[in-house]
């Protein structure tokens, strides 16, 4: 079976409630289309009906029995405003921008819903950009209790491939911390791991990217992986992680045992984590194109309840995988 189709079977057995807010993008009627078929959650999409209603027809989408919540005509909406000020006074927020946030942003609005117990997760990001997606459910949600740091992480997925767990792996981080320092990096692969585990089932093995493998190269960029990795093993003993490692050395049995020798993890990593933002979002990228990978995410991890973001490239079949991961969290959560 697939990783997604495994994801799929998980999230099946105990059905959460997903809330997208992107009613204005066409691929979120292809994908509630598909996750009805799939039965991986209920979904609640935020927009007015008659718009919904009206897209979804010329769509040739039959979304019946998902919920569609207008925040403009919600019955707990004084309730959201409340909570909202409450949450964000000290920042500046008023009554008046409590107001005109919940009922123009719908991202927020979606993110209040699980803040407040009327859903268990949110997908977002198809048509709204990183930072938008994540920045709501950042001062929102705020970080799982024992967590230092919200991370982002791709399962990918690629095909025909005998190295990570039959092709399988997590990168991390490729959507949030654009340039982590060691401590953060270590926490990063901390989180990643977990990630793998629960997602995958299969013990991780993790890998700090360099351009450099066991000292092979001398700089400040292979000094902070090296420092992370350090600290990575001081601070979670049970980790099995190593590096600092090229690309090649991690996941390759022959180059691992030749570059890395003596190491456990090199030549079987399945979690590979990036020295920053501008590696781990290009690699994905490229992975996911010219290796034709799937690519399910910016998974978040670290973050007090589920909420996941897309990439603006990402098709109806991609968001209806990541509702499936998304209900599986909640499930963990
Ligand atoms: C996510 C992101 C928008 C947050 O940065 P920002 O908008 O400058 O916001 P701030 O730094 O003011 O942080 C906003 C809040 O989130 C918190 N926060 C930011 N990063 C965090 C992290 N990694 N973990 C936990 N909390 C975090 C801050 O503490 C702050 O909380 P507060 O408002 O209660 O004080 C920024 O990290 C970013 O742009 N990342 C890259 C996104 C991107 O373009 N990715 C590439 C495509 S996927
Ligand atoms: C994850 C990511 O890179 O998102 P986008 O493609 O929307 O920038």
């Amino acid at each position: 079976m697939s990783f997604i189709d495994n994801v799929k079977a998980k999230a099946k057995e105990n059905k959460k409630t997903i809330v997208l807010p992107e009613s204005e993008d066409d691929r979120t009627y292809h994908a509630i289309v598909q996750v009805l078929k799939d039965q991986t959650a209920d979904i609640i999409l935020i927009g007015n009906k008659e718009t919904v209603d009206s897209k979804a027809k010329e769509l040739g989408t039959d979304i019946a029995g998902i919920k569609v919540v207008d925040p403009a005509n919600f019955e707990k909406f004084d309730a959201y405003v409340d909570k909202l000020v409450e949450l964000r006074q000290k920042k500046g927020m008023t009554p008046e921008k409590a107001k005109d946030i919940l009922l123009n942003d719908y991202v927020t609005f979606a993110v209040m819903m699980i803040k407040m117990d009327d859903a268990d997760g949110v997908v977002t990001g198809a048509c709204h950009s990183s930072a938008d997606a994540i920045r709501p459910a950042l001062q929102i949600l705020k970080t799982a209790p024992g967590t230092e740091l919200v991370s982002a992480f791709f399962i990918m997925d690629v095909p025909n491939c005998e190295y990570g767990e039959n092709g399988v792996f997590v990168f991390g981080d490729c959507a949030l911390n654009q340039d982590p320092d060691s401590e953060q990096l270590a926490a990063i692969a901390n989180s990643s791991a977990n990630s793998f585990r629960q997602l995958v089932g299969v013990e991780p093995q993790v890998a700090m990217l360099s351009h450099s493998t066991m000292g092979s190269a001398k700089h400040a960029l292979v000094d902070k992986v090296a420092e992370a990795t350090r600290i990575a093993k001081e601070k979670y003993p049970d980790l099995k992680v190593d590096g600092e490692l090229q690309a090649d050395a991690s996941i390759v049995p022959s180059i691992g045992e030749s570059k890395a020798k003596g190491s456990d993890v090199a030549g079987h990593a399945n979690v590979l984590i990036f020295p920053n933002l501008d590696a781990g979002n290009i690699c994905y990228k490229l992975v996911q194109r010219l290796g034709k990978a799937e690519a399910y995410g910016p998974i978040l991890q670290g973050i007090a309840k589920p909420i996941n973001d897309l990439s603006r490239g990402c098709s109806a079949s991609d968001i209806a995988g990541v509702v499936a991961i998304t209900v599986v969290q909640a499930q963990n959560n």
